[in-house]
C-alpha cells in the first residue's frame, strides 16, 4: 500500500484508483491540435497577445517552476564552456524552436524538384542547412564545435581535435537532425549514409553508432520503434542480465534503452505502481472527473526535451502553460499592477546584485559556501528593499516561488553553485500533457519485466555480478545493477550496500539536497476561476508562510475536469505534512473565498482532494534534489559514477548535473547509464553481442589508460602530458576509493595537478595523507569523469592519441619511441 498521496476522502489507496484505463482521460473536452505537426500546442488562443508576440519570443514575465526571470544573469552555454555559438541569421531565429526547426528540415531533406541551383547558391543553402542542424544538436544538449566526455569516451574520432572532428560534428548533426525531422521512424545506417558523401562513411557509421548507442535517435515509443528494438536476439548470442532498481522515468528509460542493446533487465520496484515520483491520479465524483499530476507535472522547456519527442511519437497534444498569472493579496484584493512589476524587478535585480557578488563574497568568507538565503536577506536589508508591508509580502512570494523551482528552503541553497544548471535549462514553452504525464508511464513501462512491490533492501557487489535482495526475501541476481531510487532514498541509508560505497559517494549524498514539495489537488463541481488563466498566486502575511498554497495551477484545459491544484513550498511544505486534510481544505477554501467572493463569485466546496505527503513517502523521502550549502555540481556527477569496477551503476534526476530537479533529467539520465552499463559490457566481454558499431582496432578509454601510469602509488595513478616534460605542465591523477581496502567496489574520481605537484605527491607516505596535501596543499578537486572540464578533456584526447599511436607502432612491429 502506498503511503503516499494521503487522499482526504477514503479514496482507495491501492494502485487501481489510479487513471489507468483511457476511460480516465476526458480527452474530448481537451483542445486539439490543429496543425499535423504532432508537436502542436492545443491552446485557445489568449487575445491580448498579438501574433508577433506568440511566436516565437518569450514574453518577458514568467512566474513558473524556474529558477530566475532575467536573462542576462544566466551564462551563456559558450561562457561555461568556452564554446562558440553559432550565430543565426536573425535575433528572432535565435530562440530554437523545434518545430520551426523540423519544417526546415524537412523542407530540406524533402527531395522536391527543383530548378538548377548556382554553386554559390548551393553552398549558401549547404551552409543554412548545418546551422539550423547544429541549433537542433545545441537544443539537444551537444556543444557547437566540440566533442562530449561521452565521444570523447566513445572514441568517435581517431584523434580528437583532429581534422576529423569538424566533419565528424556535421555529420552527427545531421543524422540527429534527419531523426528529428521524423522522430516515428527507425533511421538506419543507410538512412543516414543517403545524404553523405561516400568518402565520410567511415564518420556516418561512427556518429551513427554513437547516437543510436547513447539515445539520441531512434529512442521512445512509436510502433516502428519499438518493434525494431524488442526483436529477439540472433541464435547462440548471451545476453548480460541487468537488474533495475525503481520503475521511475529513470528505471524505464534505461530498461527500454537497455532491451534495445541487447541486455535481459528485471526491474524491481518497491510500489505497486511505475513511475515513482510522476503520479497521475483519477480524482472523481458528482459528475466531474479530471487526471491529477500529483508529482512532476510541467515540461520545462520544450525544445530538445526527450519528453516532447515522446509525445509526437504517442500523438500526445501539448498544452502551453501561459504566462498570466494574477496575483492576490491576504484579503484577496489584487496586487496593484505596477506595485507587482515593481517588485518583480526588484526582486530580479536583487538576485542578480547578489549572484554577480557572489564571488567576492566567497572570497572574502575564504572560499566558505554560504546560504543564498542569508546573502538575499543581508542585501535586502543593506539596501533598504521590500520595507512596505505589500512589497515584503510580494518580495516573499518570488522567494517561495524560488524555493518551489528548487524544493528547498532559499537558506538551504548554496549560494556558489544553487543555479549551476541554469546553462542547460531546455528553452522554449513550458507545457503540460493533456490527461497527464501518467500517460508517459503507461507507455514506457508496457510490456517491461517490472517486479512490483519488491522494496529493495539490500545490493551486493562484486567480481562475480550483483545480488539484489527485497524485503519479501527474493533475491535478484544479475552481471550488474542500475540504482535509480530518489536521492532521499539514498540518503536514509534504505537500502544497505555490500561492500559499502566509497566514501566521496556517500559525501556527495550527504552533501546533495533533497527537499520538498508538496500539492492539494481539489476537484470542484464546477470551474469559477475561469479557464482564460493557467496559474495565479497568492501572498501571505507571515514570512514563515510564504510558500503555503502560494501559487495555483488551473488544469482545466489539460485534466478533462474542473481541477486546481495548490501548491506548498519552502518551509510551510514540512509543516503541511502534520497539517490534518480538513484543516488544509479549510485553508485553502478561505483563500479561494477571500479571492473570489467579492468578485460575486461562489467557490464550492470541492467535490474531492488530494494531498500529498512526498515527505513521508518511503520511495522517496522528499520532492527533488537540489545544490544546498557546501555541495556543488561536481556532486551529482560524483552521484553518477559507478562503483564495483562496472557493476553497480546510478541513474535518475539526482545523477542529472545539466538537467536536476526534472523529468527529462530523470529520462536521459536513464539513457545515459544504459549506454555506460553497454559500454562497461562490452569491456568487460560479459556479453559477447554483435556490436553494431564497427569497433576500432584502437579503442582505448581511460581506464586503458591507466593501465600503464606513469606514476602509481597507494590508490593513485597519474598520465603525464605525453606532449612535454615541463614540471608545470597539468597530469591526469586518478584516486581510487573504496577497492583497496575493501576487495571491491572502487570509485575512481580524478583531478588535474602539476606534473611536479605528482611527483611531490609520490613522495609522501600513506593516502590518507596524500588526500590531505591534494586538497589543502595543492589544492585539487577530486571529480567524477565528467567534471574535468576543456583542460582535462584535451588532454584526455592527447593521452588516447599517443596510446594509439604507440600501438600501431608495436602492431607494425616498430620499436615503441
Ligand atoms: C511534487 C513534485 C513536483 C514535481 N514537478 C515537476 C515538474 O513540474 N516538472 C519536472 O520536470 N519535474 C518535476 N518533478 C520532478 C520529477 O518528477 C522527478 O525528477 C522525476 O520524476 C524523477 O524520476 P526518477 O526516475 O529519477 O525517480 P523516481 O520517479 O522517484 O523513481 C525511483 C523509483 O524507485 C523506487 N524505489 C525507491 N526506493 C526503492 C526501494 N528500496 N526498492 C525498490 N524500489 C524503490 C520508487 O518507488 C520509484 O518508483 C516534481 C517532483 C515532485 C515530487
Amino acid at each position: 500500500m502506498e503511503t503516499q498521496p494521503q487522499n482526504h476522502q477514503s479514496e482507495p489507496q491501492n494502485h487501481q484508483s489510479e487513471p489507468q484505463s483511457h476511460q480516465s482521460e476526458p480527452r474530448d473536452h481537451l483542445p486539439q491540435s490543429h496543425d499535423e505537426n504532432p508537436d502542436q500546442i492545443a491552446n485557445p488562443p489568449d487575445p491580448s497577445q498579438s501574433p508577433e508576440t506568440q511566436f516565437p519570443e518569450p514574453p518577458p514575465k514568467k512566474r513558473r517552476r524556474r529558477k530566475k526571470q532575467f536573462p542576462e544573469m544566466i551564462p551563456s552555454a559558450s561562457a561555461v564552456s568556452g564554446l562558440r555559438v553559432l550565430r543565426p541569421h536573425s535575433n528572432k531565429s535565435s530562440i530554437y524552436n523545434e518545430k520551426l526547426m523540423d519544417r526546415i528540415i524537412q523542407q530540406q531533406i524533402d527531395d522536391h524538384p527543383s530548378p538548377p541551383k548556382s554553386r554559390r547558391r548551393k553552398m549558401a543553402d549547404l551552409a543554412k542547412e548545418v546551422d539550423v542542424e547544429a541549433m537542433i544538436a545545441i537544443a539537444v544538449g551537444f556543444p557547437v564545435d566540440s566533442l562530449t566526455e561521452e565521444e570523447i569516451e566513445s572514441n568517435v574520432v581517431d584523434v580528437v581535435g583532429g581534422p576529423d572532428q569538424a566533419n565528424y560534428i556535421i555529420v552527427r548533426n545531421h543524422i540527429l537532425a534527419r531523426w528529428r525531422s521524423n522522430v516515428t521512424v527507425w533511421m538506419t545506417k543507410d538512412h543516414a549514409l543517403e545524404s553523405i558523401r561516400s568518402e565520410h562513411r567511415s564518420l556516418v557509421s561512427s556518429a551513427y553508432t554513437f547516437l543510436l548507442e547513447h539515445g539520441f535517435i531512434n529512442f521512445g515509443l512509436a510502433p516502428a520503434i519499438k518493434d525494431a528494438v524488442l526483436k529477439p536476439p540472433p541464435d547462440g548470442m548471451e545476453r548480460a542480465n541487468v537488474v533495475i532498481v525503481g520503475a521511475g522515468l529513470a528505471g524505464l528509460a534505461a530498461a527500454r534503452h537497455l532491451i534495445s542493446l541487447g541486455f535481459k533487465v528485471a526491474i524491481v520496484e518497491g510500489r505497486n505502481r511505475p513511475g515513482g515520483r510522476v503520479l497521475t491520479r483519477k480524482m472523481q465524483g458528482d459528475g466531474v472527473i479530471a487526471a491529477a499530476d500529483l508529482g512532476g507535472s510541467v515540461l520545462t522547456g520544450i525544445n530538445g526535451n526527450p519528453l516532447g519527442v515522446l509525445a509526437r511519437q504517442l500523438g500526445f497534444p501539448l498544452h502551453k502553460v501561459r504566462d498570466k498569472c494574477p496575483l492576490y493579496l491576504p484579503d484577496g484584493s489584487a496586487v496593484d499592477v505596477e506595485v507587482d512589476s515593481r517588485v518583480e524587478f526588484t526582486f530580479n535585480r536583487l538576485l542578480d546584485k547578489v549572484c554577480k557578488l557572489r564571488q567576492a563574497i566567497m572570497e572574502k568568507l575564504d572560499s566558505v559556501d554560504v546560504s543564498l538565503g542569508t546573502a538575499l536577506e543581508i542585501f535586502r536589508h543593506v539596501h533598504k528593499i521590500a520595507e512596505v508591508p505589500e512589497e515584503r509580502m510580494l518580495l516573499n512570494w518570488h522567494l517561495a516561488n524560488l524555493e518551489y523551482a528548487n524544493a528547498s528552503l532559499i537558506t538551504d541553497l548554496s549560494l556558489a553553485f544553487w543555479d549551476q544548471d541554469d546553462p542547460y535549462e531546455m528553452g522554449g514553452d513550458h507545457c503540460f500533457i493533456p490527461g497527464g504525464n501518467g500517460r508517459f508511464v503507461r507507455a514506457l513501462a508496457e510490456n517491461l519485466p517490472i517486479f512490483y512491490g519488491r522494496t529493495v533492501e539490500s545490493i551486493r557487489y562484486g567480481v562475480d555480478g550483483v545480488m539484489v535482495c527485497s524485503s519479501s526475501g527474493q533475491v535478484f541476481r544479475g552481471d550488474m545493477v542500475l540504482c535509480t531510487v530518489p536521492l532521499g532514498v539514498l540518503k536514509r541509508g534504505s537500502i544497505e550496500f555490500n561492500p559499502k560505497l566509497p566514501q566521496p559517494k556517500q559525501e556527495a549524498i550527504e552533501r546533495l539536497g533533497f527537499g520538498l514539495l508538496n500539492k492539494v489537488a481539489m476537484l470542484f463541481p464546477f470551474d469559477f476561476w475561469g479557464g482564460g488563466i493557467d496559474t495565479f498566486g497568492h501572498l501571505t502575511e507571515e514570512t514563515s508562510n510564504r510558500g503555503e498554497f502560494f501559487l495555483f495551477y488551473s488544469y482545466s484545459s489539460v485534466s478533462g475536469g474542473p481541477l486546481l491544484v495548490a501548491l506548498v513550498a519552502g518551509e510551510s511544505a514540512i509543516k503541511f505534512e502534520m497539517m490534518s486534510p480538513v484543516e488544509t481544505v479549510e485553508r485553502v477554501l478561505e483563500i479561494l473565498r477571500r479571492i473570489f467572493t467579492p468578485r460575486g463569485i461562489e467557490v464550492p466546496n470541492p467535490v474531492q482532494v488530494v494531498c500529498t505527503r512526498w515527505g513521508k513517502d518511503q520511495f522517496t523521502y522528499g520532492s527533488y534534489s537540489h545544490v544546498a550549502v557546501g555541495a556543488s555540481g561536481d556532486d551529482y556527477d560524483i552521484l553518477a559514477e559507478s562503483v564495483g569496477d562496472g557493476r553497480v551503476f546510478f541513474a535518475g534526476e539526482a545523477t542529472n548535473r545539466r538537467y536536476p530537479a526534472t523529468m527529462h533529467g530523470a529520462l536521459l539520465s536513464g539513457l545515459r547509464e544504459a549506454a555506460n552499463i553497454s559500454r562497461a559490457a562490452n569491456r568487460r566481454s560479459l556479453a559477447p553481442m554483435e556490436r553494431i558499431v564497427n569497433v576500432r582496432d584502437e579503442n582505448v578509454d581511460l581506464d586503458d589508460l591507466f593501465q600503464s601510469p606513469d606514476l602509481a602509488f597507494g590508490s593513485f595513478s597519474v598520465l603525464f602530458d605525453p606532449r612535454t616534460s615541463d614540471y608545470a605542465s597539468v597530469s591526469l591523477i586518478r584516486v581510487g576509493f573504496g577497492g583497496k581496502m575493501l576487495d571491491s567496489g572502487t570509485l575512481f574520481l580524478y583531478g588535474l595537478i602539476s606534473r611536479k605537484h605528482a611527483i611531490e605527491l609520490s613522495n609522501i607516505e600513506g593516502d590518507e595523507n596524500r588526500l590531505r596535501i591534494l586538497y589543502r596543499f595543492f589544492g585539487v578537486k577530486l571529480v567524477g569523469r565528467k567534471g574535468l572540464g576543456n583542460v582535462g578533456e584535451t588532454l584526455i584526447a592527447h593521452l588516447k592519441a599517443t596510446k594509439v599511436n604507440f600501438n600501431a607502432r608495436v602492431m607494425n612491429g616498430a620499436p615503441p619511441v
